[in-house]
């Protein structure tokens, strides 16, 4: 059914270009961070930065998608060692699922302990706002009830298990970490916890798809992140996730607005300097409770 599902790259193939990005960088991560679509900002904030464009990593997919640079910076953020993905890649570019996580594979080995997501997401909360931040508390995984998991293939349990949980996916205490971070920052006007749910993409939903998504307990939908959320669980990496709710989902019939990619940058870019803060104060408070794993 998924004709590349067992042409992830191998533990080997990850450990060598792990090396080679050692080998070009003092840094060495324990925090990494993933910015969604108008976030690369995110990595701006990084001091001392070292940046490797994806095309000349080996092994590393290229980013096609406008709002995702397609750069790994490494530096320092608040003084803890990050290494930052200015730029994801998605289900709809046409890669394998193991492709698009490989990354956090990565990281990983690169010896990341926590790995900090973000995404532009289509609010189906109805008391959310444009321009909230959701703290993902739990997620929804479409194209997994399909089969398309990126645990899909052989397993290298040099990664993990077989089967692992997912009920303790995103980390409790990050949560409310970033919940109080967020009230000292005066952010707790449009700060807000929910699920997110990824579908395929890169079509938007109809209004029935929304409608749908809402009633099963879904406040977001996106197209990426849960792949990632996932692969990184797999391999015992902490996790905490964010959604910048960059438009209202269509849920009426009535309704003149349209789902559009422009929107979606352009909340990016409103809310840049509040994500920014945010994540650098989360980051900077792992190393206060040395709690990085
Ligand atoms: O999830 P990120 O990468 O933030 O991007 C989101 O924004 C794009 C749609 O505008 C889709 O790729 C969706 O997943
Ligand atoms: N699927 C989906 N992805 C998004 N990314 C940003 N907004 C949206 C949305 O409304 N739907």
């Amino acid at each position: 059914m998924f004709p590349e599902s067992s042409t992830g790259y191998s533990y080997e193939d990850c450990q060598s270009t792990a090396d080679w990005l050692l080998s070009q960088t003092a840094v060495q991560p324990l925090v990494g961070i993933v910015c969604g679509s108008g976030m690369g900002g995110l990595a701006d904030g990084l001091k001392d930065p070292v940046a490797f464009n994806y095309k000349d990593i080996p092994n590393f997919p290229q980013s096609t998608v406008h709002g995702h640079a397609g750069r790994l910076v490494f530096g320092t953020l608040k003084g803890i060692p990050c290494v930052c993905m200015q730029g994801r890649f998605h289900l709809y570019e046409g890669y394998a699922i193991q492709k698009i996580t490989m990354p956090m594979r990565i990281f990983k080995i690169l010896g990341v302990k926590t790995v900090i997501l973000t995404n532009a997401a289509g609010g189906l909360n109805q008391d959310f706002k444009v321009g909230d931040i959701m703290i993902i508390k739990d997620h929804l995984n479409m194209p997994g009830f399909a089969g398309n998991n990126p645990l899909t293939g052989p397993n290298d349990e040099r990664f993990g298990l077989r089967f692992p949980c997912m009920s303790d996916a995103y980390d409790r205490e990050l949560q409310q970490l970033a919940l109080d971070v967020g009230s000292e920052l005066g952010f707790s006007d449009f700060l807000r916890e929910g699920v997110y749910c990824v579908l395929g993409g890169p079509s938007f939903e109809t209004i029935a798809e929304c409608r749908m998504l809402n009633k099963l307990g879904a406040d977001a939908v996106g197209m990426s992140t849960v792949h990632e959320v996932i692969v990184a669980r797999h391999c015992g990496m902490r996790v905490f996730a964010l959604s910048l709710i960059t438009n209202k989902a269509v849920m009426d019939y009535d309704s003149e607005e349209k789902a559009n990619h422009e929107e979606v940058l352009q909340t990016g870019k409103h809310r840049a300097e509040q994500l920014e803060r945010l994540v650098s104060t989360i980051v900077a408070r792992l190393e206060h409770n040395n709690n990085y794993a």
